[in-house]
């Protein structure tokens, strides 16, 4: 069996190295193979879907069945949250997590060396812009960053929330907690910081540092960076149903990503440029 959907097309790799597009459950899908990595993004969404650093399982989970309806988006890989992370600070009709996922991304350069991939997508919506940048090797590093052309200030929120595979959720422990609940704190350091997740959970924690995920399932550990301003995104479904991921499934995934938000919104002036950068690798 498959440990991810989208291995398929590497193992009947016909398959023009380092780039090839596919046409996939109502998708076009980018498909990167390179001695380092293998990889797919969807042009809807800019989503990186599967990421496999080379001798290694994969680091994202992804659904295996697809909305029918072509604008809906696929749950799992690295979804793009933008330009509002969660629900619509004014109204319930807008969708959950904004456009980004929505949308078709203009496909701006990609190309390869040696040591890396690099894709970059942009997406323009009226006065709105927002690009994607990929590094792709042994790691993955993403950075968005985004802009707009109206008048006045906006409310404004974008986020990177990753579905991280692990072999069982059960024996994950997530390591760098302690930097949160030492904040402000003397002799916070020593505050033993880990979090065994159980049930749902939904939180945006502020800390400057690393989160690490244990996967005792596939015995390894990836470490999980963003930039300092960001907020961590954790976030599991525990046993509530949720749209295309099979009874059983919620066991291979944890979110853990990285989100330029406030509650209430962050305020983006005109011409403002704003990033938010997640990167992430095995130790
Ligand atoms: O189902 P979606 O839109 O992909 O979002 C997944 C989850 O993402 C989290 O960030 C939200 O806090 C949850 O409310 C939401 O359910």
């Amino acid at each position: 069996m498959l440990e991810h959907p989208l291995q398929r097309f590497f193992h009947s790799m016909r398959a023009k190295r380092p780039f090839d597009w596919v046409r996939f459950q109502r998708r076009d899908l980018l498909l990167i193979d390179h001695p380092l990595c293998q990889a797919v993004f969807s042009r809807q969404g800019a989503q990186l879907l599967h990421f496999q650093p080379q001798g290694e399982r994969p680091l994202l989970w992804c659904a295996g069945e697809w909305p029918a309806l072509s604008s809906a988006p696929v749950r799992g890989g690295i979804p793009v949250c933008w330009p509002w992370f969660g629900s619509h600070p004014n109204g319930s009709e807008w969708p959950q997590q904004g456009w980004a996922r929505q949308r078709e991304w203009r496909l701006l350069d990609a190309y390869a060396d040696e040591s890396k991939v690099v894709v970059s997508w942009q997406l323009d919506l009226e006065d709105w812009h927002v690009r994607l940048d990929a590094r792709l090797g042994q790691r993955l590093e993403l950075e968005l960053c985004s802009y707009h052309e109206e008048d006045d200030d906006c409310l404004f929120s974008f986020a990177l929330q990753p579905y991280w595979r692990v072999g069982a959720l059960s024996r994950v422990v997530v390591h760098g907690m302690e930097l949160e609940s030492a904040r402000g704190q003397r002799g916070a350091s020593r505050i033993p910081g880990t979090w065994i997740p159980r049930g749902a959970v939904k939180q945006v924690l502020y800390h400057p540092g690393s989160l690490v995920l244990e996967d005792g399932g596939w015995n390894r550990r990836l470490r999980i960076d963003k930039n300092v301003s960001a907020g961590s995104v954790i976030w599991h479904p525990g046993s509530r149903p949720v749209e295309q991921v099979e009874p059983g499934e919620a066991e291979r995934f944890l979110c853990i990503g990285a989100a330029g938000y406030r509650p209430g919104g962050l305020i983006l002036a005109p011409g403002e440029r704003m990033r938010l950068s997640l990167a992430a690798g095995l130790q």
